[in-house]
């Protein structure tokens, strides 16, 4: 092999070759290119930030979960009736709580006796976007490969009109932080039409900046126990 193409041929073992836009158009911009050293540095700063996080919420005592999850259900409550009448009939995201995030099951077993139809994310893969199984109260949970209760496979869900975000921080600008493997952003980057994104978290994971980048997919609203936050502002 040594045509004049041989110097751009894979020699790392992946399949396909790093991208030579740029080399072949210099003013091209790769929006999903990252600077090496610059992801480095934000990884580390959010996997520490997100150790804190977590260990901040699971010191929060039993009545203050409880008293979180009630009102940020509270809050959805409103979100839902003010701008989706009700969502009846439409297909929304939720989430089984791990990690002392807020449980919204009561919640969703209100509203799946709404009629709206309740999904659950599944890990399939790793690094891989999610998919979602229909879930009603009867239910009888799995398990994923990182070991979260999921419903069992049943027919896949139709398009997804809303999805609830748990996260670990957030800012005003309604950026996310996760666990930190991109489940969230890639099922969302592959979306389409992209569903309306509600972050669920507590006030005190807020964020002055989660240092974002070009994958990062803000949510629409983030709700806490305390507020509806937009990127206008909280709404209490
Ligand atoms: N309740 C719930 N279910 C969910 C999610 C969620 O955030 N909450 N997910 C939303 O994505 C998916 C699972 N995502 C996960 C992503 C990473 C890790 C994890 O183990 N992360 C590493 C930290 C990596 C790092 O900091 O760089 C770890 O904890 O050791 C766990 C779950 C699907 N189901
Ligand atoms: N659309 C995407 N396609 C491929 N990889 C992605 C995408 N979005 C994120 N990733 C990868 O996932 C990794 C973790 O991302 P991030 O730090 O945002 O995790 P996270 O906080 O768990 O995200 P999420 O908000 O999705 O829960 C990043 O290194 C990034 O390269």
């Amino acid at each position: 092999m040594n045509d004049k193409f041989d110097r751009f041929r894979c020699r790392s073992g992946f399949s396909s070759p790093p991208c030579y836009a740029a080399w072949i158009a210099p003013d091209y911009f790769d929006p999903l290119g990252v600077d090496p050293e610059q992801a480095r540095d934000v990884a580390r700063w959010r996997k520490a930030e997100r150790s804190r996080l977590c260990a901040q919420r699971q010191a929060l005592s039993a009545k203050a979960r409880v008293d979180h999850a009630d009102a940020i259900a509270g809050h959805l409550r409103q979100v839902l009736n003010d701008g989706f009448e009700g969502a009846r009939g439409m297909v929304l995201a939720a989430y089984w709580p791990m990690n002392g995030e807020p449980d919204l099951r009561p919640f969703m077993a209100e509203l799946h006796a709404c009629g709206v139809r309740i999904v659950l994310p599944v890990v399939e893969a790793k690094a891989a976007p999610l998919t979602f199984r229909h879930w009603t109260p009867e239910t009888r949970m799995g398990r994923d490969r990182l070991n979260i209760p999921v419903p069992p496979l049943d027919a896949p869900a139709v398009s997804l009109d809303i999805v609830l975000a748990p996260l670990v921080g957030w800012t005003a600008e309604c950026d996310r932080l996760g666990y930190g493997g991109g489940y969230f952003d890639r099922t969302l980057a592959a979306l389409s039409p992209k569903p309306f994104v509600i972050g669920i978290g507590i006030e005190a994971a807020k964020l002055a900046t989660i240092y974002p980048q070009p994958y990062d997919i803000p949510a629409d609203l983030i709700l806490t126990e305390a507020a509806v936050h937009s990127i206008q502002g909280p709404k209490a």
